[in-house]
């Protein structure tokens, strides 16, 4: 466990940076500090592994205070990942992921080996390993330095706005590749960002921060945004919070409709005679594939002719997703499936609704910060 008690850093110009902070980040969880521009994330995280000093206060791993630790060698001990990586443009992609272990101590061949194999686990297998840093994309650049950090098997790491560099939809593939690994290794993370959604998303609990450096709240996901503290807090989460809570709240169980379905290679006519309302779902070995229009087809159903739009949710998923479903249906019926994939039924959108309105909300706390709450991440 990492712990903040009553820290400070006033810089040398007067500015104060971080402001009386005290919060634990447990260990084995992924603790995001997230807050406006300027609100002492940055130097917050690097206090923890002495790049930055604490004016006053203390921080602590595992009960042990970080000023008692050589610099250096508790630097090496921790993970730390940063935008655009920080890759030694001069070193191929395998040395910068053995540079810590070969600090460490490791002989070179050993530490290039073990190197090859963090970068699998990061998803850069075989030959990437040899390339020159400009020879990766921003995202697989990422994903160095996560394996870079990842290599001496640091129980601690530290990410500042790690995926921010890249665009949108390789920040999502990133994000989700991160917390596969994280389910996998366990580490104790801080992490920093100023993406609300990317917090909500990575974060086991979450300290919002206010510009002056003071914590504004911790508490976790679901928690946050059913009860941010004050306007500040709840303009950060966002407008639309109710909405986005969905995607922690547990599902009840839906009232399911049979829904009738047909393979691929479906003739019109049986298609026609197959359907209630002028859509109908197909479905290959249980799994459903889209919706066609039965009228609207002049030969046998093949995939080119099927509807696309409408996600699909699984049962034990969240009802956002089961909201989402309903609402971008052709049909106005959600496909719902088992987590393999099977067609269980379907759902209209008032039944997600009147499933929504009798869910429970997060209780409010006596305390004004709510502590993390027992949710963890393979709960999502
Ligand atoms: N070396 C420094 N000397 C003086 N002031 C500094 C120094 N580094 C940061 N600051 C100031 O301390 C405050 C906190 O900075 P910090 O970088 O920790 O914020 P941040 O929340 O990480 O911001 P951002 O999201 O923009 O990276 C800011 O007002 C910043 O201008």
């Amino acid at each position: 466990m990492i712990r903040f008690e009553q820290v400070v850093k006033i810089y040398a110009g007067g500015q104060t940076a971080v402001d009386d902070l005290t919060f634990e980040a447990p260990t084995g969880q992924i603790t995001v500090l997230v807050g406006p521009s300027g609100c002492g994330k940055t130097t917050s995280l690097r206090m923890i592994n002495r790049m930055i000093e604490p004016t006053s206060g203390h921080i602590s791993i595992d009960d042990e205070d970080v000023q008692s630790v050589n610099a250096a060698r508790l630097r090496r001990g921790i993970g730390y990942v940063i935008q655009n990586a920080g890759l030694f443009p001069n070193k191929r992609v395998v040395d910068n992921v053995a540079t810590v272990p070969i600090l460490l101590g490791a002989p070179r061949s050993q530490a290039r080996t073990r190197a090859r194999e963090v970068l699998e686990l990061v998803g850069l297998p075989g030959d990437f390993a040899d390339r020159w840093p400009s020879q990766l994309s921003g995202g697989q650049q990422q994903r160095v330095g996560v394996a870079r950090a990842l290599a001496a098997d640091p129980p601690v790491m530290l990410m500042d706005e790690p995926f921010s560099a890249v665009d949108p939809v390789v920040r999502e593939q990133l994000q989700d590749e991160f917390l596969r690994l994280q389910r996998e290794l366990g580490k104790t993370i801080v992490f920093v960002t100023h993406d609300i959604d990317e917090a909500l998303k990575l974060g086991d609990q979450i300290a919002v921060m206010r510009v002056g450096g003071k914590l504004a709240q911790l508490a976790d996901p679901a928690y946050l945004l059913a009860h941010p503290i004050d306007d500040f807090v709840a303009g950060f989460v966002g407008r639309d919070r109710g909405y986005r809570a969905l995607t922690f709240a547990q599902t009840p169980a839906l009232p399911l409709a049979a829904e009738p379905t047909v393979p691929l290679g479906t003739t019109p006519q049986e298609a026609r005679a197959a359907t209630r309302d002028g859509w109908l779902l197909v479905a290959d070995h249980g799994r459903p594939v889209g919706w066609v229009e039965p009228e609207h087809i002049t030969a046998a159903i093949e995939p080119a002719m099927l509807h696309r739009g409408g996600t699909v949710a699984r049962a034990t998923g969240p009802l956002r997703a089961a909201l989402d479903a309903a609402l971008s249906s052709p049909s106005r019926r959600g496909v719902i499936t088992d987590d393999d994939g099977i067609l269980l039924g379907t759902v209209r959108a008032h039944q997600v609704l009147e499933a929504i309105e009798a869910t429970d909300r997060p209780e409010v706390d006596e305390a004004d910060i709510a502590p993390a709450g027992p949710t963890s991440r393979a709960d999502r």
